[in-house]
């Protein structure tokens, strides 16, 4: 606790239990006890300090990640840290390193392709740290078209072995995290070749590097492939290239839970959905959800804090000026942020129920749910990834210049999140995939189909299609029955439109192709609605303690009235609102806005951030701002020397040159 509270005024304001905020927002009292524990352990160890990560060389960087990374297995080891527990270490660490890829996917690709006997001789070493692997799927030419990889895997009968092969430049394997450096081994993919047919992307274990000396084996060549935006950043991952020539791994290193080689080369593909070979695509979309509400509420927590503190303009008669936060700009800026944050938080935790269950269905063979968590996973990954990345420059702005200051961490933060909108699936990309989805499912309304899941609203098509919303005042858009209404006829009509107007093109490709801009938008409008959709169902439960409902109440029609008026073209264009009714909803928000205000500052305490997560000047627990900043300034490298380097090489005889010349006028 500080000594010194500069917010304490605004603490003082909050209508709610703080600490049972803290409860909701992080799931449950248990959350909030390992939460808290693994983030104090990690602020008060100085190997993990990352005050001075942007001043650090690359190497230098890279070098501290592999430190860091080892540090923490160690404490993990010592303190027999449950998964949880190193879960959280790790997010508090806060660096991207190959650590995040050996476990985040490495590991899931092995469980979840591999069969029983692989798993048994490939898990334990993988999680003893024996060996380290990285999940090498995108190449130089191709990424989002999976199917259009061309490293070559083919089997040859007379050794029982694959050729692993680059068969061409852009065939190199470029971006795999964790390839460049670090890894020992890599799930490769590549298209399997027997008895001279190609059935595809498959995936390979694949040794790298020695576990003697760490030299690339025999016909790999591998490195990283440079430099990355911003400082800091995610430049401490060794992002890599690789290429092989003819290299030979046994047949049974070859995933082969989907589909096999026998020894004679047969290929056998089981009784399953091919796309099961996404799984871990899948997996990580859903992690990258939950990822996104930690960085937005990052974000909002230093830029709500900072401008609780920032004072301009308003003084009269010597009096105080206004706080940043009461301008009702900065809060139709802000606000919406905060709730964005925690609708993320909650529908992140829904996904990663329904992850969990459609992974238990897919244990008893049924498949049925594959689509939803496709959909729902690629969806929700592009929205909340496009949203946040978006949220965070617009905190940089929210605090005025000293957001472009790096010990703000907003510039650092927006860097290393920034590629979250690209990788695991482009978010255009991804969307286009919920759009096909959507537009199958419209088709199969026709033959009576009820669809099911978070698609089950088309089924209302009938009512929806002519429904005209009954709001006739500002707070009849608090009743979450008209928001839902709304949302869901606005979402189908969008949906309808792209289907009928694909329908009159020469052919459904054409069709799909010609209206993609269009189908993008209803992509997102679907994906809004299941996110309004879960928020009002989590405000709908009983949430223990004082006021804490109410406000979460408050953010849940924040978030839904702000998507509202942001998109008030789509609820004009398909009629679901009339013009009047979108001018309430805005009036609405405003009152919401003022609802919120004397929250704001404890709604981010609720996320319970210790300063070394946050790592902001501007957002520190005590609002102490002003003294951080000068202070952080003098640690800068430029401040080590007061005349700087370079200054008897070229500043001295530049002024003197013209000194002279001035002289001899
Ligand atoms: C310093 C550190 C200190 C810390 C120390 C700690 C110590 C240790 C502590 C340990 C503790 C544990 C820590 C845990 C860590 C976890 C961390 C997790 C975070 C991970 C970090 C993430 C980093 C990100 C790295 C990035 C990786 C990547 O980017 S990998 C590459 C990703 N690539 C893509 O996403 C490619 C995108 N493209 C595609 O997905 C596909 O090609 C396509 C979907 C776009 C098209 O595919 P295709 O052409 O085959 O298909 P069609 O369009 O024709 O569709 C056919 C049908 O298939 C259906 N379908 C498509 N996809 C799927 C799917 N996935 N599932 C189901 N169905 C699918 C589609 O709908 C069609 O269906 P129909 O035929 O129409 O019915
Ligand atoms: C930081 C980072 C880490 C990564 N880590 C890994 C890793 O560990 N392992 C790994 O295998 N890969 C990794 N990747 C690669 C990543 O998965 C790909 O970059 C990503 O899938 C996008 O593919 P791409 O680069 O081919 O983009 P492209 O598909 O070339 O995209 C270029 C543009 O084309 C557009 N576009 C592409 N296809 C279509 C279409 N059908 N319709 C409309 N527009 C389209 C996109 O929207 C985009 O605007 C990483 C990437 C980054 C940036």
């Amino acid at each position: 606790m500080a000594e010194v509270d500069h917010l304490a005024a605004e603490r003082a304001t909050a209508r709610f239990d703080v600490e049972e905020m803290k409860v909701a927002w992080a799931g449950s009292r248990h959350a909030v006890h390992v939460a808290d524990r693994m983030a104090r352990l990690v602020a008060s160890d100085p190997v993990f300090r990352k005050d001075n990560r942007t001043m650090l060389s690359r190497k230098e960087l890279f070098k501290d990640t592999l430190r860091k990374a080892a540090h923490a297995w160690k404490r993990i080891v010592e303190l027999r840290l449950t998964e949880e527990e190193a879960d959280l270490l790790r997010q508090y660490v806060d660096q991207p390193g190959y650590v995040d890829l050996h476990w985040g996917m490495f590991v899931p690709a092995i469980k979840g392709q591999g069969t029983e006997e692989q798993q048994h001789k490939w898990l334990p070493l993988a999680y003893k740290f024996q060996i380290i692997g990285c999940y090498a799927q995108t190449e130089l030419g191709h990424g989002s078209n999976v199917q259009g990889l061309e490293t070559t895997a083919t089997f040859d009968p007379k050794t029982d072995e694959f050729v692993i092969h680059s068969p061409t430049l852009t065939s190199s394997k470029w971006w795999p995290g964790g390839l460049g450096k670090a890894s020992t081994h890599a799930v490769v993919y590549a298209r399997l070749i027997t008895e001279g047919k190609d059935y595809g992307i498959h995936g390979f274990i694949v040794q790298l590097r020695s576990l003697e000396d760490h030299s690339p084996l025999p016909g790999v060549t591998l490195g990283d492939i440079g430099g990355k935006f911003g400082s800091g950043a995610y430049n401490s991952m060794d992002n890599g290239v690789l290429r092989f020539d003819h290299v030979r791994i046994p047949r049974d290193q070859m995933l082969m839970r989907l589909s096999q080689v026998t020894r004679e080369g047969k290929y056998v593909h089981s009784n399953v959905p091919k796309q099961l070979l996404y799984g871990t695509m899948v997996y990580v979309r859903q992690s990258i959800v939950a990822d996104a509400s930690k960085a937005l509420s990052r974000a909002v927590c230093i830029a709500v804090r900072y401008s609780a503190v920032r004072k301009q303009f308003g003084s009269q008669d010597g009096g105080p000026e206004t706080q940043v936060l009461n301008y009702k700009t900065q809060q139709s800026r802000l606000f919406p942020l905060l709730a964005s944050a925690y609708a993320f938080r909650f529908v992140g935790d829904w996904l990663n129920w329904l992850y969990t269950d459609v992974t238990q269905k897919l244990e008893a063979k049924d498949f049925s749910t594959l689509q939803e968590a496709h959909a729902c996973t690629a969806g929700l990954k592009a929205v909340t990834t496009s949203v946040t990345a978006d949220a965070i420059e617009e905190c940089r702005k929210l605090c005025g210049g000293h957001g472009y200051l790096n010990s703000s961490g907003l510039p650092e933060l927006f860097a290393v999140y920034v590629p979250a909108c690209t990788y695991e699936g482009d978010n255009v990309v991804l969307l286009l995939q919920v759009a096909r989805i959507l537009m199958k499912t419209v088709s199969q309304l026709a033959s009576g189909k009820q669809p099911v899941g978070t698609m089950a609203y088309m089924g209302k098509v009938q009512y929806l299609m002519q429904c005209k919303s009954a709001v006739s005042s500002a707070e009849d858009w608090l009743n979450p029955d008209a928001i839902q209404e709304a949302f869901e006829a606005r979402a189908l009509r969008m949906a309808v439109n792209c289907a009928q107007n694909i329908s009159q093109a020469a052919s459904q490709e054409e069709g799909f192709y010609e209206r993609s801009p269009d189908l993008l938008e209803a992509a997102v409008a679907h994906i809004q609605l299941i996110i309004v959709t879960k928020f009002i169902e989590k405000v709908h439960q009983e949430i223990p303690g004082h006021g804490v409902k109410e406000q979460l109440q408050a953010l849940c029609n924040v978030y839904a009235l702000y998507i509202l008026h942001k998109h008030l073209g789509d609820f004009l264009a398909t009629g679901c609102i009339t013009p009047r009714q979108g001018a309430l909803a805005n009036e609405q928000l405003g009152k919401l806005y003022a609802q919120v205000r004397p929250n704001a500052v404890a709604l981010v305490d609720a996320f319970n951030y210790t300063d070394h997560y946050l790592g902001s000047v501007l957002g520190r627990y005590d609002g102490d701002v002003y003294p951080a900043l000068y202070e952080e300034a003098w640690k800068d490298p430029l401040n080590e020397t007061v005349v700087p380097e370079g200054y008897h090489e070229y500043l001295r005889p530049l002024i003197k040159q013209q000194q002279l010349k001035l002289s001899r006028l």
